[in-house]
Order: C-alpha cells, then structure tokens, then sequence
C-alpha cells in the first residue's frame, strides 16, 4: 500500500449505514458458533457460499442449512443470511424456478469444478448451461460466479484473464438480462470488464485483495495465510482495484470472502486457500480506504451498492468506527478448534465501537 496517511489527518469516528457482505464462507457445525457471531457483528446480510461437503444445490438443502445458520445467532443481533445454491451440471430449470419462488435464496453460485476450495461438484462444462442460464435469466436469479479457468496450460496467474474471454464476456453478451456477480476480483481486467460490461454485471472486492499483491504472500517466505483463490497478483493488478473500490462506481461492492481452515489446514505442506477475515472484515477495508484518503467512499462500497445490486432495500441502523488503534487477533479457538485469521495480529487504525 502506499505511505501511511498521517493519523492526526484521518477523522476521529466515521457513521456509516450498517453494511452487508455479498460474500462470506460460514462453513458448518460446530464452526457456525464462531463464523456466525463474527460476521454478524458487523454486517447485516450476507450471501452465504454454498461450498459445503455435500454442497448446498437445492431450496430444501439451503432452508435447513439457514437454520443451523440461525440456531448460533446470538441474543438480540439482527442477521438475514441470504442463501446462494450450488451450480451443479445436473441443475435444472425447474430447480431456478424452485430457487427464485424462495426469498431466502440469492443466486447460483458457478464454480468451474476444480477451481477452488470444495469445488469437486462444480460445473465440468460450462457452455452446456446455455438453458440454466436462460431460466436464470428469466426468472430474475442471479449467477455468482468464481471467474477462474482450471485448465492445467493456463498458468494460475492468468485464469481470471482467461475465465472472462472464454465464458464470462460470453455469458453477459448471450443473457444480457442475467445479473451476474464476478465474486473476489483479483486483476485490471476484471475491473476493465466489469467497467464495460452492461449493468447487469457487478463484483465485490476482498480486503486481502486491496491491501495486499503477491509480494505479501510470497517474498521472505511463503506466507501461507495470505493464500487465498484467486491467488493475490501483482502490485498493478492491486492498484486498479482499489482505484475500482474507491470510484464510487455502484458496479463494486464488498465481498469479504472469508474462508477459515484450521491452522493445522494452512500451516502444512498442501495449504488450503482462503483468507479468514470475519473478525476485523470491516476494520481491514477501513485500514484499506484511509490509507487511500477515500474514508468518504466506504459507505457506498460497503453499505449501499450490494443492495441496489440486488434489489433490496437499503439497510437503515448505523456502524460507528472509531479511530482507535488495536491488533486483529493473533488466533482464534472454538470448541477445540484453532485458527489463525488474516491479518494476525497486525494492527489496525479503526475499530467498530461497542
Ligand atoms: N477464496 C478461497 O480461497 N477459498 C474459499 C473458496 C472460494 O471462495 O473460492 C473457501 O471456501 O475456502
Ligand atoms: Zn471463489
Ligand atoms: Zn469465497
């Protein structure tokens, strides 16, 4: 990131309208006593990632999952997680139509099989979905989508690149009444194609995209919880979406991803790809917009443009930051678990007042 501003020049608290996150990973269990705590803290809805084991492809499946979600929401915390359903080869018609009779429901969530975490079940040929696509479309249901190719001759750095030539410009031209989300964007291009596209085309933004490129993840040593998918590129590729993230433009909107892995899941050989940032999501973007002298730009990117996207109203509470120094945790335990967050135990210049 650049210099840091001065602080005495950054203001003492910020009011913004209380935020959602178009994108978060709660996982399941015992785990939701500690994902679902931490993400409602701060944010209202949430689109909840179906890439559980068995994924979450149908209305039945994401109705019951929405209640396990619910049964660890603490007292007097208000949370409306909205369910995204897993793209499958074997969806039908019928199921988007099922899908978008539910209010629960956000979207299908398109992951090309083999792209990321959890991902096995994901879609093997993405242009037989032409009819899916098309219901979709006409039934007002969105695609999410994890815009990364899996082919082993597309070097990892390239996949997104690759993902918008071959599928995604494709998709947008063939449905243009399609909304689609291009989860995490991770390069200029994707910004550039999101700036191009139609209006139906959206993308949310991670903080570990803003803050960091693939020095921090790789220079000095592999630093294995800055690994996430699409993996962090280089320092151009950061600049264009932060310059994307503070436009103002309603097209970019947050997404944190968090993804926790135990420790024992990072910290080995093979590490999972994910960056778990519930804990201190809406501080990170605050660290990220101040030191950008863009603090005035974090209530649309992070409390407004979601939910224009999505045709739902405007949340009405207030978050107060306060300019207060602390350090995101250096770990977390939950029932016998241990997780080591993003940003461990690195400090932070705002912090959600109690
Ligand atoms: N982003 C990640 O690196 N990991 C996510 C999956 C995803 O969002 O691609 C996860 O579920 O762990
Ligand atoms: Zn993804
Ligand atoms: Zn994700």
């Amino acid at each position: 990131m650049q210099s840091k501003p001065s602080l005495a020049d950054l203001p003492e608290q910020i009011t913004i309208t209380r935020p959602d996150d178009w994108h978060v990973h709660l996982r399941d269990e015992e785990v939701l006593g500690m994902t679902v705590p931490a993400t409602a803290r701060v944010f209202h809805r949430t689109v909840v990632m179906p890439n559980l084991v068995p994924p979450v492809t149908d209305a039945a499946l994401a109705g019951a999952y929405r209640q396990r979600i619910m049964a660890e929401l603490p007292e007097g915390m208000r949370f409306d997680p909205k369910m995204a359903l897993y793209l499958t080869q074997s969806t039908t018609e019928t199921d988007v139509k099922e899908a978008a009779a539910d209010p629960t429901i956000i979207g299908y969530k398109l992951y090309p099989a083999g792209a990321t975490t959890n991902s096995a079940s994901g879609v093997t040929d993405i242009d037989a979905m032409g009819p899916v696509f098309e219901a979709m479309e006409l039934n007002g249901v969105p695609l999410l989508v994890h815009g990364e190719v899996t082919t082993s001759d597309i070097d990892i750095f390239d996949r997104e690149k690759a993902f918008i030539d071959r599928y995604l410009e494709p998709i947008t031209r063939k449905f243009p009444g399609l909304k689609v989300v291009f989860e995490h964007i991770t390069t200029a291009d994707a910004v550039d194609f999101v700036l191009g596209a139609h209006a139906n085309v959206g993308a949310t933004i991670t903080p570990q995209h803003l803050l960091m490129n693939r020095n921090d993840l790789l220079v000095g040593g592999v630093h294995v919880h800055n690994y996430c998918l699409p993996v962090l590129k280089r320092r151009t590729h950061q600049e264009a979406l932060q310059r994307a993230a503070i436009s103002g433009n309603p097209k970019f909107f947050l997404g944190t991803d968090s993804a926790p892995h135990v420790q024992a899941k990072k910290e080995t050989a093979c590490g999972c790809a994910g960056c778990f940032s519930a804990f201190s999501a809406i501080e990170l973007y605050a660290e990220a917009f101040a030191h950008l002298g863009a603090l005035d730009k974090l209530e649309g990117f992070a409390s407004f443009f979601g939910a224009d996207f999505y045709n739902l109203p405007r949340n009405t509470e207030t978050l107060v930051l306060e300019k207060k120094s602390w350090h995101a945790p250096e770990r977390i335990e939950h029932k016998g678990g241990v997780w080591v967050p993003y940003w461990a135990g690195r400090s932070l210049m705002y912090q959600v007042k109690k």
